[in-house]
């Protein structure tokens, strides 16, 4: 059964009286638990619109979205809130840290506005920040590190709650490649090792290598699907040939690194 659904899904922007713009149609999605799946397509294809409507962010102008049996299209505006603060993490291309927390109280955060217990969230901070290289960062101010350093807190954040969900917006978008290899290979890891469900948006076809599926998004509806298999080099050739018939910017494509 899957942990995420959206059935139907259409957004349009605009209001009634100006210009409106259909930027996703009737659009079905099904992500199995533990899935780590990639949202390519080309620039205004609707990417980060869908992941902002399977991420409870926005809301769709008609269509659901379920997660682990909540139809969370359904839900208040404060039982969304709480859901989005349980079930959901985020990670995005600028990570979203606050400068004036240290790494450390950056990652704790979920677990402050959940109400944790302070040793209990210290002992979740140095599993996750281990599991993720990065435990002696977090007294460190975010000023005093890299941007793949960044980035892997950010996914520390992002997972030290055990969402139901991750959602990740570009996130090697900022970094070089020696960095972004370091974010995917710990993405993968939590996919592989903690059977996390993760729902990526990229550009990058070396990023989105590391899926077990992309789905690439052409006008607003699905165009393709592919799986990866056991050859990750492989897929990657698949990834290249699927956006050279789907078109778009010659930005999308990107220089190989294997
Ligand atoms: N808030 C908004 N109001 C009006 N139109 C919007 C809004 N957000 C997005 N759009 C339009 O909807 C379409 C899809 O946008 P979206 O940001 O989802 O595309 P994308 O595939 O993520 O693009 P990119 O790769 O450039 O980030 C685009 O035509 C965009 O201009």
């Amino acid at each position: 059964m899957p942990i995420l659904t959206a059935a139907n899904l259409t957004k349009i922007y605009g209001s009634q009286r100006g210009v409106q713009h259909e930027a996703l149609h009737q659009f079905h999605l099904a992500v199995g638990k533990g899935e780590f799946i990639g949202i390519m397509g080309p620039s205004g294809s609707g990417k980060t619109t869908l992941l902002n409507l399977l991420s409870t962010i926005d809301s769709p102008t008609s269509g659901t979205v379920t997660i682990d049996q909540t139809t969370v299209t359904n839900l208040s505006r404060n039982k969304l809130a709480a859901f989005r603060r349980k079930e959901t993490g985020f990670i995005f291309q600028d990570y979203n840290l606050l400068e004036t927390l240290t790494i450390g109280e950056n990652i704790m955060l979920p677990l402050t506005l959940n109400k944790w217990k302070v040793n209990e969230m210290k002992e979740r901070l140095q599993l996750v920040t281990e599991q993720l290289g990065i435990a002696e960062l977090v007294d460190k101010r975010i000023f005093e590190v890299s941007g793949g350093q960044l980035q892997r807190a950010a996914i520390a954040r992002a997972i030290i709650h055990e969402p139901t969900v991750i959602y990740a917006d570009e996130p090697t978008g900022n970094l070089d490649s020696k960095a972004s290899r370091q974010v995917m290979e710990a993405l993968q890891f939590l996919h592989q090792e903690k059977k996390t469900t993760t729902i990526m948006v990229t550009h990058d076809p070396f990023a989105a290598s590391f899926c077990g599926r992309v789905i690439f998004i052409k006008d607003g509806k699905l165009f393709n699907e592919i799986h990866k298999g056991d050859n990750r080099q492989r897929f990657f050739q698949d990834i290249l040939n699927v956006q050279s018939i789907l078109g778009g910017n010659t930005d999308d494509f990107q220089t190989v690194r294997f």
